[in-house]
């Protein structure tokens, strides 16, 4: 390692490396949480035709002008239109069509007054609703007396009142939500053109490690950061494959990241990446000469015909750019605690990022949520890729000491501003230690303590990142 990377630069060389990746054709559900790359015009008009909003009788507006409680206006009832219902009887002077919500308006009527305001064809007074279908199932004849007026239009949903066919019913870079998928389905999309989910391949290392469910033999622990990590990744909206710990070995960590580049759009590891004898992500990374995990070098991929559309990394050039260049990963020392020690680079012949996080579990987790999370939010194609920001008062009994020149990350719970209070507060939750799993399980948020500041204290306001709930 040589100098020391502020955060920030770091991740801005991160996100200088990462393209968005290439559009594909989902099935809606599948593209939830994507980004559309193309406008979505709608074919036909929404509603396609003009329906009732309410379950009524459709008729001429003239008709029922005189229409009230103590003066009723019958009308001969002449069909009845149920949703879905193709084939629609015409209304003529004095006559009604009981219709449905949703059914179509049928010929010649100008509005819908709703069975509240009926009788329901009952001979009685108002009606709450009408009979079932399965009660009555003649269906709607005979006469319906109409206690109050309508106007033209009424109860009405015009034809195209939604969006009219041919308006963009999405723009591209819309992210599909439940709402934005819903209305894409009204339009008749079965399949729409998005930035896929990246999927993520998620390891660790380190020969301690055992996988939940197994007993613990001496100096053993569970495997937690394959778990956590592969969690975040899905939280953050990828595709996630925990392939779980690989030994301490560098000949076999470079063998299994080889074999699980063919489904990755990037790899995650925890762990091996200081300065121990046994670091065996650093082993077996930082060093890749010639093999396949170092990615084409560029003056090889001119000899070797390399397609130029597809730039030196083996991606397509986004939007005109020029494609990543192809580098291996490189070990640096960062600015921050915790996660001092963290790798990133491309590996394999298309330019797949690695990130090479540190392997206590908190920096591991505070590395994916300050370095990874944005990597995938941008190969998604979306345009805000770091969690949003409070200001917040720091709550606590002791003044807390912070390393001087490193941005610390404690963890804390969020408390939003009451009534009247511009900013929240936060409490930190369980020490500094990069160790203390028990406590990020409680924490919500990440308290930032700048480069510059040693200490803070009750009442400072400092910049806090809250997290994803479990709720
Ligand atoms: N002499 C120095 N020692 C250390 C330094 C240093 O600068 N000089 N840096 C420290 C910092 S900071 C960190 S962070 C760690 C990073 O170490 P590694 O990335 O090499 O991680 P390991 O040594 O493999 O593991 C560290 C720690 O985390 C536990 N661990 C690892 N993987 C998992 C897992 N999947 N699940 C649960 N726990 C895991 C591991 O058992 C160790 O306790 O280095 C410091 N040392
Ligand atoms: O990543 Mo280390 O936290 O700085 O312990």
């Amino acid at each position: 390692m040589s100098r020391t990377w502020s955060v920030d630069e770091h991740l801005a060389d991160i996100l200088r490396s990462v393209r968005p990746l290439d559009p594909i054709e989902l099935h809606l559900l599948d593209a939830q949480g994507c980004v559309l790359v193309e406008d979505v015009l709608v074919p036909t008009p929404l509603p396609p035709f003009d329906n009732s909003s309410m379950d009524g009788y459709a008729v001429r507006v003239a008709d029922v002008e005189k229409a009230s409680e103590n003066d009723p206006v019958t009308l001969e009832v002449v069909g009845d239109v149920a949703a879905g219902t193709g084939r629609l009887p015409g209304i003529g002077p004095g006559q009604a069509v009981r219709v449905m919500t949703g059914a179509p308006l049928p010929p010649g009527a100008e509005a819908v007054v709703p069975v509240e305001w009926t009788d329901g064809g009952t001979g009685g007074g108002p009606a709450d609703a009408m009979a079932a279908h399965s009660a009555d199932p003649s269906g709607a004849t005979g006469e319906v007396r109409v206690h109050r007026p309508v106007t033209a239009r009424q109860h009405v949903r015009d034809k195209g009142g939604d969006i009219r066919a041919g308006a963009v019913a999405l723009e591209a870079g819309t992210v599909l939500g439940p709402a934005q998928i819903g209305l894409l389905a009204a339009v008749g999309c079965e399949t729409v053109t998005v930035r896929p989910r990246p999927r993520v391949v998620v390891l660790s290392t380190g020969s301690e490690l055992v996988r939940p469910g197994s007993p613990l033999g001496p100096g053993q622990i569970h495997d937690s950061n394959s778990y956590a990590l592969t969690a975040a990744a899905r939280a953050a909206g990828a595709i996630a494959y925990r392939v779980g710990a690989v030994a301490d070995d560098a000949d076999t960590l470079r063998t299994v990241i080889e074999d699980q580049l063919v489904r990755a759009d990037a790899v995650v590891t925890s762990g091996g990446v200081s300065v121990g004898a046994y670091d065996v992500v650093k082993e077996a990374l930082s060093d890749l000469g010639g093999t396949i995990l170092g990615g084409a070098d560029p003056a090889e991929s001119e000899e070797s015909g390399t397609d130029p559309e597809h730039g030196e990394s083996g991606r397509p050039p986004e939007g005109g750019k020029p494609a990543a260049p192809a580098r291996s990963v490189e070990f640096r020392r960062l600015a921050m605690q915790p996660g001092k020690p963290q790798g990133f680079g491309l590996v394999g012949p298309d330019g797949i990022p690695l990130f090479a996080l540190p392997g206590n579990p908190v920096s591991s987790y505070v590395s994916f949520e300050l370095f990874v999370r944005p990597a995938l939010r941008a190969l998604m194609g979306l345009e805000t890729v770091s969690r949003p920001t409070v200001r917040a008062r720091l709550e606590c009994e002791e003044p807390i000491g912070s390393p001087a020149g490193k941005r610390q990350f404690l963890r804390g719970r969020y408390e939003p501003p009451g009534d009247g209070e511009r900013v929240g507060t936060v409490r930190p939750v369980g020490g500094a230690g990069s160790h203390l799993l028990g406590s990020l399980a409680r924490a919500d948020a990440l308290i930032v303590v700048p480069e510059q500041t040693t200490e803070v204290a009750r009442g400072d306001e400092l910049e806090v990142v809250p997290l994803d709930g479990t709720d």
